[in-house]
Order: structure tokens, then sequence, then C-alpha cells
């Protein structure tokens, strides 16, 4: 039962909800039970079929509307008299800058990515705004608080990288079914279907391999009018067969590792047999999506396919890319939601995982590696938008020091299902909400301003609209509406090396970047190096300064994920899971007892959560006690991924 001091809060609330999707919509509802009575939700997409199942503000027939409007027009329906603005739009839109922002007592994420995350986070300090972020993956999930001055920001701790194999490993020594995914994915399908000019490491020569790279390239072209079987054997043979004898014949390389066999498709499927694999035309009609499996009579994606029915699979989605979809090839990147595309990596890592004795898998579980995909849970939504709207609550009333962190997990340990943490203090070498510079070593000789820009400071900083200076000078802008001839003069600065611009950048200059929509600032020191190592530092640049906190700091951990995508504090530690190549992390947080926790939450809404008040373990030993991996939040892939040179999961 709410205190009226609670209603009080609640009624005179206006609240901004960032993401309609499978939180949003649990949370909206909770909101508009709760007594809140000004609600404002952005989100920028439509409705889809796969939402449905969870998303239970949508139905059938809103498939293709706005998500913010349909969601508000379903809770109107059972709270008539309260106030839903919807906005369909992007939270980075300029509209939404930090006045927008200003105007709100609280924020609640319900997003499902990192480079939204981090934008909000920047707009709540800059608005002095709270902030109560969320993520679930699957059945974790986890509920933060971020207020300016009082706690950490979102940005406090880094976030980790995605996960990167060694190239070699997804070439030519592959251990796990992932690495098999990873290089039907990442190399085959792009090879075949992607961009030409990407640099693309498929080919992997031994040391006697007499194949110029030139004859090699040409074996994934199709030449002109070449009949799409013809072609398809011919890339079979090359990648499963050939491929592997060259690798064989590397001998070192199997000193302590099992021999692959190669694999060609006169073994597997005979001539004949193949032939009466059904005629394309007489099998799809126009009016259903494009799918091998159907070609091929296979029906249950739960199934586990053959070695013959993977390689009929690769084959007839090879020739349905051809025969009908000839307009996108050498444009695609591989999509989870195209069919035919998982279709085609499925069979590919099968028949590698088949030549490399690795034991093959599901269309299913492949789309759900390729895509890295974690199943949503609605319940841990749900339970994820009850904790929202407990924290949103205790901001409002200015009860900052009962916030909670709260982690939702997987198995009840000991009885306890969340384990509530106290937020952490800011991070004093924070670029985001400290003043802290950062230290970027690069060859300036080398560096255009162009990759400056891009790669660092709106991959890296995740900067919207920005700008550069060095000192008071003005060397780039962003947007649409300068004046030609500055846009032009800025057009010139970006292809210049940053030792080479109107105002040269050497060893000790201090660059400051901006962004004016998230009024952020971050000076750059830079220093000069010329050699960076090919496999450490790929990206011939080292970016220092935010430094992790002390771990020995007053508060516990945190751990960060989203619906579909979560990422880990520095206060955990991450694992590869061993079947899926998906990371995993344990939070391993400084000891602390959740007896302090419990006396310092007294009276507030966390009772509820606490665990039983005879267990005095500290979260560490919450989780060392389960006997598997219970309690691991879940990894995603960043957008930063498809940039680096290693191949990655994404
Ligand atoms: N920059 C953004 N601006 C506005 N809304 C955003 C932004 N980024 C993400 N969102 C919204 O956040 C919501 C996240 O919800 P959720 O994780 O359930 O994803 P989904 O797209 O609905 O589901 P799925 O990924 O499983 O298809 C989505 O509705 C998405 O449109
Ligand atoms: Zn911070």
């Amino acid at each position: 039962m709410a205190s009226c001091s609670q209603l009080d809060a609640v009624k005179g609330a206006k609240v901004l909800m960032v993401g309609a999707g499978g939180i949003g919509c649990e949370l909206l509802k909770t909101l508009a039970l709760s007594g809140f009575e000004d609600i404002h939700v952005i989100d920028m997409d439509t409705i889809e079929v796969s939402n449905l199942n969870r998303q239970f503000l949508f139905r059938q027939s809103h498939v293709g509307q706005s998500k913010a409007k349909v969601a508000r027009d379903a809770v109107l329906k059972f709270r008539p008299h309260i106030n839903i603005t919807p906005y369909h739009a992007n939270v980075k839109s300029p509209e939404f800058n930090v006045e927008f922002f200003k105007q709100f007592s609280v924020v609640l994420n319900g997003l499902d990515n990192l480079d939204a995350r981090r934008h909000v986070n920047r707009l709540c300090l800059a608005a002095e705004v709270p902030l109560v972020e969320s993520g679930t993956t699957g059945f974790l999930g986890q509920v933060t608080v971020h207020i300016k001055g009082k706690t950490e920001c979102y940005e406090c701790q880094p976030k980790p990288t995605p996960k990167s194999y060694p190239v070699c490993t997804i070439t030519s020594t592959p251990s796990k079914y992932v690495h098999c995914v990873v290089w039907a994915k990442d190399l085959l399908f792009a090879k075949l279907f992607g961009d030409r000019n990407q640099v693309n490491d498929l080919n992997v020569h031994s040391s006697d391999d007499g194949d110029t790279s030139k004859s090699t390239e040409d074996v994934f072209e199709r030449n002109q009018n070449e009949d799409p079987e013809k072609y398809g054997r011919r890339i079979y043979d090359h990648v499963f067969g050939y491929n592997i004898e060259l690798a064989l014949a590397n001998e070192e390389t199997w000193i302590n590792r099992k021999k692959p066999r190669p694999i060609y498709m006169k073994d597997v499927l005979p001539i004949e047999s193949f032939q009466q694999n059904g005629k394309l035309d007489n099998c799809i009609k126009e009016d259903v999506a494009i799918s091998a499996m159907q070609v091929v009579g296979l029906t249950n994606p739960q199934d586990i396919w053959s070695l013959a029915e993977n390689t009929k699979v690769f084959f007839e989605a090879l020739r349905l890319f051809i025969e009908k979809r000839e307009k996108d090839i050498g444009n695609l990147t591989f999509d989870k939601d195209d069919q035919l595309a998982v279709e085609f990596v499925t069979a590919a890592a099968n028949i590698r995982a088949s030549s490399f004795g690795i034991p093959m898998h599901s269309l299913f579980e492949t789309k759900g590696i390729a895509g890295n995909i974690v199943h949503a849970v609605a319940t841990t939504n749900a339970v994820i938008a009850g904790l929202i709207v407990i924290e949103a609550v205790k901001v409002l009333q200015g009860d900052f020091c009962n916030c909670r962190m709260t982690y939702c997990l997987e198995h009840p340990s000991r009885k306890m299902l969340l384990m509530p943490v106290e937020p952490f203090e800011a991070n004093k070498s924070c670029y985001v909400c400290s003043e802290k510079p950062l230290l970027l070593e690069l060859n300036t000789q080398k560096y255009r301003l162009r990759d400056f820009v891009e790669k660092i400071v709106r991959n890296k900083l995740g900067m919207n609209l920005p700008l550069v200076m060095i000192g008071a000078n003005l060397i780039f802008e962003a947007g649409d509406d300068l004046e030609d001839d500055v846009a032009a003069n800025y057009a010139r600065n970006l292809e210049k090396v940053l030792a080479e611009l109107p105002t040269p950048v050497t060893s000790g200059t201090v660059l400051t970047v901006e962004d004016l929509q998230q009024e952020l600032t971050c000076n750059i020191v830079i220093k000069h190096r010329e050699e960076f190592d090919e496999e450490k530092e790929p990206d011939e640049m080292v970016l220092t300064g935010w430094n992790a906190p002390n771990k020995e700091s007053r508060f516990t951990s945190n751990g960060e994920s989203s619906t579909h995508s979560a990422q880990v504090s520095e206060r955990t530690e991450t694992t590869v899971d061993t079947d899926t190549g998906r990371e995993r992390s344990v939070i391993t947080g400084t000891k602390r007892k959740l007896s302090e926790i419990e006396a310092a939450s007294d009276n507030s809404e966390i009772q509820s959560l606490k665990p039983n008040s005879a267990n005095h373990e500290t979260p560490q030993q919450v989780i060392d006690n389960d006997d598997d991996e219970d309690d691991i939040v879940m990894l995603d892939a960043f957008p930063e991924a498809g940039k680096k040179k290693k191949v990655e999961v994404s």
C-alpha cells in the first residue's frame, strides 16, 4: 500500500520513458496503474509481428504502427484520465535537447542499445534529471539508478568490447560450433553476398600453397552465365574440400589437434540424387518467403540436419540468392531476420563443423548464435518494469540513500531471486561526468581528421553532433545547416592528416571535442606515436585516461544489460560460453555484507526484495555458492564490432 507522500510524489511527477518495447510496454502499464498521470514516451520503432508475444499492449492489427502511439492508446483504455504524450522518434533527434529533458522529474530507460543509452545518460547529466536505467537478457536483468553528484553515471564503468576470436581460429582451426558460425557468417556469407571491396580472410594459404591470390579470388566470382548449380559445386568443393586439404598440408598445425576431413559434394550428394533434388520453380511460390529449407522439404527449424541435408540447403540457398535475389548480391550483410541468409549460414556452419568433428546444430540454435539472440522472457521484463517504478518513486521522494541497483538472477540463490546493491559513487576519471582529459596515441602524420571524427569521436566517445577545436580554432563541426564555404572548408580538413591541419596537431596538442546536443565537452591530449602492434592495436591508435574506478570503492558491483544486449562493468568477470561463444559475466563485486544493505534500506520498498535476513553472505558469496553458471549476464556485441580487424561475434 503506497503512503500519502509516495502518492503525492507520483501524482505530481512528469516522467519520460524512452523505449516502448519489451520493458517499455510493461513499464507504461505499471506507471499508469501506480498513479502516474503525466507520462511522455519516445520510441522510434513500429510494431512487428515478432513483438506480439511479449509486448502485450500491441495486437496483430497494430503491426506497422508507431509503438509509442499504440502503447499510449492501449493504456488510455484502462486509465482514460491520465496524460500520455507519445513521440514516434529517435531519442537522438535534435528536438530532444537538454531543454526538453529539463521538464522531467525522472527519465526511465527501456532501451536495447548502448548508443541510445549513452546519449540519454548525457542528456540526463546535462539537464540534471535522475535516470533509472534498465535491461533484460532472458531471465537476467537489472535496474540501476544514476543521479548526478550522487551516484555514478551510466558511463562511469567501461563497457566491454565485443568478443573477438583470433583470425586463425576462425579461418583454420575452429574448435567450437560458434567458430564455424562466425566463419560462415562473417567470411563465407560476406564473401559471396557482401561488399566485394571488404577485406576478407576467407582464404588462408598454407606455406606451400602455390595458388596466386588472383586465382583464389576468382573462385568466388561467378562467371558470366555460369549455371548456379555448377557455381555452387565449385564453391562447396573449394571451401569444404580444397581449402581443408591445403590446411592439412600444414602438418605442424595438426600436431596437437584433431585433423579436419575434406568434404566434396560428390561424396555427400552423388550427382544423380542431387539432380532429383526438386526443381526450384516448382517449389517456390512468389508470395511465400524464399526458403531453401522448404525446397528440400525440411520443416522443423529445431531439427539437426544431416550432412546431406545441410549440403542440399547450402546449395539451394546459394541458388535462390542467385535466381531470386540477384540484385541484393554485393550489398548484403548478415541479418538474423533474413530467412535465406540464416539457412545458408546454418548449412555452411554445419558442413564446416562436420569437417572439423564438431557437433552440428539446428537452424534455430544457429540463428540464436549468429544473431546473438537471447530469447526474451516476458516475466523478466515485468519484474524489471516493477523495479524501475519502485526506484522512480524513491527518486521522486528524494529518498536517494535508499535507491538500489537491483539484479534479477536466473535462479533463486538461497531463496533470493533479486539482488539489491547500493549504487556506486561516480568514477573520478569518467570522461562523461568528470572533466578528466583523455590521452590519445596515434601517428599524427598518418591519421586523418575524418578517422578521428568517425572512429574516435562518434564511435568511441558516442558523440552525436560533434565539433572539434584546437585551442580556439574550430576545425570541424557536424550539421546540415552550415554555410557552403564553411562546409567546404570542413570537408577539406576531414581529408587531411592531423599534422597537416591549418592548426597542426603534434605531440602535446590538446583537441577539444564537444557535442552541443549532449552538452558534453572532452579534452583529448595527443601523443604522437609511429609504430603500433598489428595484432594488439589494429586500429592504430590507443585511447586511454578513462580508468576503471578503484575496486576498494565503497560501492559494490554493477552489471548492465539490455533487452537483448547486456554489458558489464569492470567489476564483473567476463567469460565465454563454450557452446555459443556468447560472453557472460559473473558479478564479482567488492565484498560487502548484505546486512549492510538491509540496514540501510529499512522502511523502504526494498524490504520486499531483501534476501532471507538469516543469510549474511556477500553478493560474491551468494554467487560462489551456486554450483553452475546460474548468475550470469550475457553479453552482446556493439555497433563498433564490425570495425575491428579481428573476426568478431556480432
Ligand atoms: N534511439 C532510440 N530512440 C527511440 N527508441 C529507441 C531507440 N533505440 C531503441 N529504441 C526502442 O527501444 C525499444 C527496445 O525494446 P526491445 O528491446 O523489446 O526491442 P524490440 O525491437 O521491440 O524487440 P526485438 O529486438 O526483440 O525485435 C524498441 O522499441 C526500440 O524501438
Ligand atoms: Zn560517469
